[in-house]
């Protein structure tokens, strides 16, 4: 049953919860701002984004939309200039240089674009793996978790193998098994699977949705190929540094899956409508609102009347 004016009027006095409540990555009004040469480039605008725990997620738009600020700021390599960001209760503009550290190490793993940035060419895949667990100060069963990771992510093969004996798809297999070396909670990619072929992409996709399936792990995937987008519940569409849409996708009852793109609204409520929507009915600067007991209505302002 749809329910009545009332029934919304009722809900709309109630308290609201803060903003981002227990999400799991949270990011309310962000705001980065690089100056160079007395020149100010504001690359995120007042971005929010909630993430849930055990997500994974796909962070899709054009060139220059502040994508990769958005995983630095994320990753911990990048500090914002206004708003806040926290990433598994962690507050990532306050956070002293310890657990900055800390937090690079144990919480969060990180998968660039180019493949020899992942992984040391004079080391094994395996020894690849094991290295953050030697660094944070893993114990014995480093070998042991290492193979594990190889295994589950398809790569056991290239166990012995160094980077050059690899593909590069095997090779960002291997650099995910490392970014989950140490558990982290949440893993960043930043354009995975940019300099590989289609099949190749998909294996690693696939790679990236089986850490999150089993592992549990929150998985971010930045990327501007719309094809990799499509294979993930969630994309979030990144315009002039903010977020702008949202696709999500569902199984209907025959098993067919059903992709909805949405308009994201602010938290003042504001939202942008699509260009060719806006087109297709000659709206421009007002639009006139009804709200309806399940929906609003949006419409075109009223013809001005031109008789005298
Ligand atoms: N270190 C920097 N100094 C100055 N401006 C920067 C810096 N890094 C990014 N920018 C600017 O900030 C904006 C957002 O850049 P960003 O790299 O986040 O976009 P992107 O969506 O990741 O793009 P691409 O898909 O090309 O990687 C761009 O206008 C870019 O020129």
């Amino acid at each position: 049953m749809n329910p009545t004016l009332s029934d919304l009027e009722a809900k709309a006095t109630r308290k609201k919860a803060a903003f981002g409540g227990d999400a799991h990555i949270v990011c309310d009004n962000l705001v980065r701002i690089y100056k160079t040469e007395g020149v100010e480039v504001v690359a995120l605008q007042g971005l929010d984004l909630l993430i849930d725990k055990g997500e994974l997620v796909a962070i899709v738009g054009a060139s220059g939309s502040g994508k990769s600020t958005l995983l630095n700021v994320l990753s911990g390599l990048d500090v914002p200039t206004a708003g806040v960001a926290r990433v598994a209760g962690m507050d990532l503009l306050s956070m002293s240089a310890r657990d900055r550290l800390r937090y690079r190490r144990s919480i969060v793993g990180f998968i660039w674009q180019q493949t020899a940035r992942n992984l040391l060419p004079y080391l094994t895949a395996r020894e690849n793996v094991e290295l953050p667990m030697k660094l944070a100060g893993g114990g014995r069963a480093r070998r042991r978790r290492a193979d594990e990771l190889l295994e589950l992510l398809g790569v056991a093969s290239c166990a012995d193998r160094r980077t050059p004996e690899m593909s590069g798809g095997q090779q960002q297999r291997v650099a995910i098994a490392v970014a989950l070396a140490n558990s982290p909670q949440v893993v960043l990619a930043d354009e995975p699977t940019g300099e590989l072929d289609s099949e190749t992409s998909e294996q690693v996709f696939d790679a990236l949705r089986t850490a999150n399936r089993e592992l549990g792990v929150t998985v971010v995937i930045v990327t501007h190929d719309p094809l990799v987008a499509e294979q993930v519940d969630r994309t979030v569409g990144i315009r002039d540094g903010r977020t702008s849409s949202e696709t999500l996708r569902r199984e209907d009852a025959e098993g067919r899956i059903i992709a909805e793109e949405y308009a994201v609204l602010d938290r003042v409520g504001r939202l942008q409508l699509p260009r060719d929507f806006m087109n297709a009915l000659d709206m421009e600067r007002r639009v006139r609102l009804e709200l309806e007991s399940d929906h609003i209505g949006v419409w075109p302002a009223r013809e001005e009347s031109t008789d005298d």
